[in-house]
C-alpha cells in the first residue's frame, strides 16, 4: 500500500484538533503524527510521545540542522513546531496513513513537499467571534495568548482558497462527517503518481 497524508489547518480554536481526534476514532487505517514542539506541556491535559514530542530548543535546532523536519514554523513567539520525516516514514511504514494537525503555514508546505500523496483541508470558524468564544472556553491560554491568536485569525482565513477543501466546524457532528467523507474518499481513490 502507499501512504498518504491528510493534514488539517486552521486558526487556533476553529477545532482541528477535535475534529481530529473524532476521525482517529472512526477511521482506523488513520495514524497521528506527533509533531516536535519546544512550548510547555499542558500537564494534566498532556502527554510526551503522545499529542506532541516535546524537546529543547537546543535539540530542535540540531534536528533542523540534520534536516528531520518535512516543515517547521516558529508558530507563536518562542514556540517552534515542527512535522519529523522519520513520523511519516513510521506511519507508512505501519501501513497506515498519516494524519496530521499543523498550523496553516505549515499545512501548505506539506501539500507543497507532498503534492497528490496529500489532501489539505482548512477548518473554517463559523466567525472569529465563535473562535475567540472557544478559546475562552478550552481554558488554555492566557488572555494575551488567546488575543494574539485571535489576531493571527483574521490572516490565516485568507489562505483558506490555496487548500484542497474546506470543512466548516459549526455542527461538530456535520463537521465531522463531512471530514471523514473526504478522508474515505481520498484514501480510497487510485494511489498518487509521485
Ligand atoms: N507548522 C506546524 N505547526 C504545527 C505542528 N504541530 C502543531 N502545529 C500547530 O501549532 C499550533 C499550536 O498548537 P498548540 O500549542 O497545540 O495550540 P492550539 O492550536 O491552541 O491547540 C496549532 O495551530 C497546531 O496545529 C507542526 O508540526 N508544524
Ligand atoms: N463545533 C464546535 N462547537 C463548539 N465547540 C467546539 C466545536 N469544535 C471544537 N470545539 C471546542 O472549541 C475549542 C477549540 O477546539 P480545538 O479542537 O482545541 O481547536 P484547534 O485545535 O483548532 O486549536 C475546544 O474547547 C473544543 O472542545
Amino acid at each position: 500500500m502507499q501512504g498518504k497524508i491528510i493534514v488539517f489547518s486552521a486558526p487556533s480554536g476553529a477545532g482541528k484538533t477535535t475534529i481530529v481526534h473524532r476521525l482517529m476514532e472512526r477511521v482506523p487505517e488513520l495514524s497521528f503524527s506527533i509533531s516536535a514542539c519546544t512550548r510547555d506541556r499542558r500537564g494534566r491535559t498532556e502527554a510526551n510521545g503522545k499529542d506532541y514530542h516535546f524537546i529543547s530548543v537546543q535539540d530542535f535546532q540540531d534536528k533542523i540542522r540534520h534536516d528531520e523536519f518535512v516543515e517547521w514554523e516558529e508558530v507563536y513567539e518562542g514556540a517552534f513546531y515542527g512535522t519529523l520525516k522519520s513520523e511519516i516514514e513510521r506511519i507508512w511504514d505501519s501501513g497506515k496513513h498519516a494524519i496530521l494537525d499543523v498550523d496553516v503555514k505549515g499545512g501548505l508546505s506539506i501539500k507543497e513537499f507532498y503534492k497528490d500523496r496529500a489532501l489539505a483541508i482548512f477548518v473554517r470558524p463559523p466567525s472569529i467571534e465563535v473562535l475567540e468564544q472557544r478559546l475562552q472556553a478550552r481554558a488554555t491560554d492566557s488572555q494575551s495568548s488567546i488575543s494574539s491568536r485571535v489576531y493571527k485569525a483574521n490572516f490565516e482565513l485568507a489562505f483558506e482558497d490555496r487548500f484542497d477543501v474546506t470543512v466548516v466546524n459549526d455542527d461538530l457532528d456535520e463537521a465531522t462527517d463531512h471530514a471523514e467523507r473526504l478522508v474515505r474518499q481520498f484514501i480510497s481513490a487510485e494511489p498518487a503518481i509521485v
